[in-house]
């Protein structure tokens, strides 16, 4: 090709032997070079300007939005958040949040930051319409369980994300899974009496080892059958899920995955250890309804110490699919693997379903046993609604209208959590007594100080009293004049035999009607387990409390006042308790 073929291309220009041209393209290259870099400096600054311009003007919203919310003063740079730090009691913390929330009225903030906001609304009216239109969790939250339990889309903080899966869970949760739960309890409450019989459990019980092992046996069983009872990596399971869970928020913390540290890489290995024994036991799980041999030998063998047997519908109950099957349906065959998201949801659902109800069984036995009068009225019941020999069927559990009244009352006394929290991760949130939450800020509910405030539940707020839960009708304040006045509206076969006894049967008040009940949060974004977990709950105490008296062990401290470990509210120490057969 000639030079001058080639020169009205540029690369044929630059390829010209040309000596006098020489010079010329290379003073052509440098300013070509030259504009080039000058130009894509020139992009970028205006970029990086304009996205600088654009944060500091939602910078400079978000303050002057924050700012006409009412709260104390900012004490440094860094906001009240070295105030929160040093607040290792839940004591202070309400202690703090209560003295401003009456000196700045029912909504308070609070800057944790030059850039976070909290905002804690206080009156249950108010509470309400907030959790309804703040449809999001923390974005924190989301990650932290992304990062032990991998991808899930139900427990992400975008509401848009989860609606679906939650609607679909939720069915689940409150039909065929709820119809399991009766049943599953009866078979934990066997198999905790055959273990203190055999003196596997005798003498002191850590009562927070003892919940936790309750808690995880229901749910792991109401969702895998009974592979998990006799699944030999049960205990790894919980102990490794427990494990993960504590450290995932400390590992979200980051802002990016801090792979030059060791431990993280451990704690990710972990997470992997624990993806793969949730794999084995759903696949076990399979297997184990597939051989129904196996499950029908498994109960058969199974004797109470009270002698009696789980009704036998029980196995047609269970004869039901796993909970991979049933909540991912056309996911799970024998060749096809649970997917990432599934598997991630199973975690997510086992690890929230036995902290929270670990916690809630926990504050109940230690209420039972700082309260005996309490447990006896409980015992009465029991024992008016249900045949001695034999132990509670569904039906006479939904007449324990006092049991029921006492779960709810330990819920409201030691919520999940110090704070409920919520965000609205794109929209401003405009709240009725005028005032603008700009989008991204803390939403949270003092749920301690909210569920023990006088103004909402009278002046024993801060006591234990579960008649509060009872109507006039059913009010068992004299246990032996337990007449459950209720009326049965379904028989066994229909949901409406678990429905919740407080909208079924007369004389007793749905807690959920006051504003200011919140354990199980409310709103877009409440648990869809309560029903469940309630249910499932009141029928493990039933059946235990009809064989055995909860003790506290002698050495343990009587001590009422919640404190907070890894933001947790506990009832401290955990007591020990002793669990006393009575005599039949
Ligand atoms: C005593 C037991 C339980 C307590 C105290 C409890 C409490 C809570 C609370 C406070 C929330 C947050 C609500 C909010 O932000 O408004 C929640 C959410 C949730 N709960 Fe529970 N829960 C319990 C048991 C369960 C169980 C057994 C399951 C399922 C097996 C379950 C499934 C869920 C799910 C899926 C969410 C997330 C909803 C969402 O993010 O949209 N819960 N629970």
């Amino acid at each position: 090709m000639s030079s001058c073929q080639a020169s009205y291309t540029l690369l044929g220009f630059l390829l010209q032997k040309n000596d006098s041209l020489c010079a010329l393209n290379a003073q052509f290259l440098r300013d070509y070079a030259d504009r080039l870099v000058n130009a894509l400096l020139w992009v970028s600054l205006i970029t990086v300007t304009t996205l600088l311009l654009r944060r500091v003007f939602r910078l400079l919203r978000f303050w002057s939005k924050g700012r006409r919310i009412p709260g104390p003063p900012c004490p440094s740079f860094y906001g009240h958040s070295r105030f929160f730090s040093r607040t290792g009691s839940t004591g202070n913390l309400n202690e703090f949040l209560s003295r401003s929330h009456k000196e700045y009225g029912p909504i308070v903030r609070l800057w944790l930051g030059p850039t976070q906001l909290l905002v804690s609304v206080k009156d249950p009216e108010l509470i309400k319409e907030m959790l309804l239109k703040a449809e999001d969790k923390l974005p924190l939250t989301g990650k932290a369980f992304r990062l032990a339990f991998g991808p899930s889309n139900l427990f992400v903080s975008s509401f848009e994300k989860v609606q679906k899966r939650r609607e679909s869970l939720s069915t689940e949760l409150n039909g065929s899974l709820l119809e399991r739960v009766h049943d599953v309890s009866l078979k934990v409450a066997n198999g905790i009496a055959e273990r203190i019989d055999s003196a596997k459990f005798k003498g002191a019980l850590d009562c927070g080892s003892v919940s936790q092992h309750m808690a995880f046996s229901i749910i792991g069983s109401a969702f895998f059958g009974d592979a998990f009872l006799v699944w030999s990596n049960a205990k790894v399971y919980e102990e490794l899920l427990m494990m993960v869970a504590k450290d995932a928020c400390f590992w979200a913390s980051y802002k990016i995955p801090p792979l030059w540290k060791r431990s993280f890489w451990r704690y990710q290995q972990l997470c992997a250890q624990l993806k793969s024994l949730t794999r084995d036991i759903v696949q076990e799980s399979r297997q184990h309804h597939k051989l129904s041999g196996s499950f029908n030998q498994y109960h058969r063998n199974e004797t109470t110490t009270s002698g009696c047997m789980a009704d036998s519908n029980a196995e047609v109950l269970f004869a039901k699919d796993t909970v991979a099957s049933i909540l991912f349906p056309g996911e799970l065959n024998d060749c096809i693997d649970l997917s990432e998201e599934s598997c991630g949801n199973i975690m997510g659902m086992m690890f929230h379903g036995c902290f929270t109800a670990a916690g809630l069984i926990g504050s109940i036995l230690t209420r039972l046993v700082m309260h005996p009068e309490i447990q006896e009225k409980i015992y009465s019941e029991i024992c008016s609604v249900c045949k001695k020999s034999s132990m509670p069927d569904v039906i006479e559990v939904q007449k324990m209208h006092y049991l029921f009244a006492t779960v709810y009352e330990s819920a409201r006394l030691l919520p999940a959590g110090p704070l409920l929290q919520r965000c609205s991760l794109k929209h401003d949130l405009n709240l009725c007594a005028n005032i603008i939450i700009p989008a991204g800020a803390i939403l949270a509910v003092p749920t301690l100080l909210v569920q023990t405030d006088g103004s909402s539940w009278g002046i024993d707020a801060s006591q234990f009293n579960p008649t509060r839960f009872l109507s006039k009708a059913t009010n068992c304040s004299d246990h032996n004049d337990v007449k459950p006045n209720f009326r049965l509206t379904t028989s066994i076969e229909g949901s409406g035999a678990y429905g919740s006894p407080l909208t079924k049967c007369l004389g007793f008040e749905d807690p959920n009607a006051n504003a200011a009940f919140l354990p199980f949060g409310s709103g877009v974004r409440a648990c869809i387990g309560q029903k469940f977990a309630v249910t499932g709950i009141t029928a493990l105490l039933a059946s235990l409390l009809q064989l055995y008296e909860v003790r506290l062990d002698p050495v343990s401290k009587k001590d009422p006042n919640p404190t907070m470990s890894d933001s947790v509210l506990q009832l401290p120490p955990s007591p020990s308790i002793v669990l006393v057969k009575r005599d039949c």
